[in-house]
């Protein structure tokens, strides 16, 4: 794919994010890997959706040196390469401040399973990341924020599972390529407004019994979440 075309496909999925109402005014950002050529293409910093475009996307390196681009990549370019370096079957991450995502991550709370909705959709929990400790902040605050993500997908597979909420943060979302990682940023919100709503209405409700989860799971992946087993 040129440089040409990924950019494209990057302006299209973050106006998908704007069209959507996941984001305001500047916030959140969507980005895509070209593994061949080993770059990513990713939204501007501090740019207006309604300003935004194609032209403006930047692309930049692995190591979030930029290639083509006369704007400042965003500022969360480093968890964005972070992931990519790490998850190697994703092609495309979304990051909002969607509405009830980010009311679950600045409760620093896991979104519970609470429904078949959720269940085709994310295996379990979808993670709340741990808090970052002060030298972490001090380090790197959006590479860290990357480690948080893979850290809590040690033994999680980010396919099964294509959603997290940072602590005291937001979301990021990924998936086959930028307009994957959108879709699931949408499923996000609706499942944490549902699960908030739910909670809201009787505090009590315990999440979805396994059997059911892995009924849905075995439905979506065509294998059994534990056994693996087509
Ligand atoms: O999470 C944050 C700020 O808390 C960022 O994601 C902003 O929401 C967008 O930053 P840029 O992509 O414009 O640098």
């Amino acid at each position: 794919m040129s440089y040409t075309e990924l950019k494209r496909e990057v302006y299209e999925a973050n106006m998908q994010l704007h069209h959507r109402n996941l984001v305001v005014y500047t916030w959140g950002n969507v980005s895509q890997i070209d593994r061949d050529k080993g770059v990513v293409a990713i939204k501007p910093s501090g740019v207006a959706y309604e300003d935004l475009k194609v032209e403006d996307i930047v692309v930049v390196d692995l190591e979030n040196t930029v290639v083509e681009g006369k704007m400042r990549p965003s500022s969360d370019t480093k968890t964005h390469t972070h992931l990519y370096r790490h998850f190697d079957n994703i092609g495309g991450v979304t990051h909002t401040h969607s509405t009830y995502a980010t009311a679950w991550a600045q409760a620093q709370e896991p979104i519970p399973c609470l429904g078949t909705t959720h269940a085709d959709y994310a295996y379990g929990d979808i993670p709340c990341t741990a808090v970052m400790s002060d030298a972490q902040i001090e380090r790197d605050y959006e590479e860290e924020t990357g480690v948080q993500i893979t850290d809590c997908f040690t033994g999680k597979n980010p396919v099964e599972t294509p959603m997290v909420i940072i602590a005291g943060h937001a979301p990021f979302t990924w998936g086959k390529d930028a307009a994957q990682s959108v879709y699931h940023a949408v499923i996000l919100e609706e499942i944490a407004k549902m699960a908030y709503l739910t909670r809201t209405l009787k505090q009590s409700v315990q999440p979805l019994k396994q059997g059911i989860m892995d009924k849905h799971y075995l439905r979506k992946h065509g294998k059994n979440a534990y056994y693996g087993q087509n």
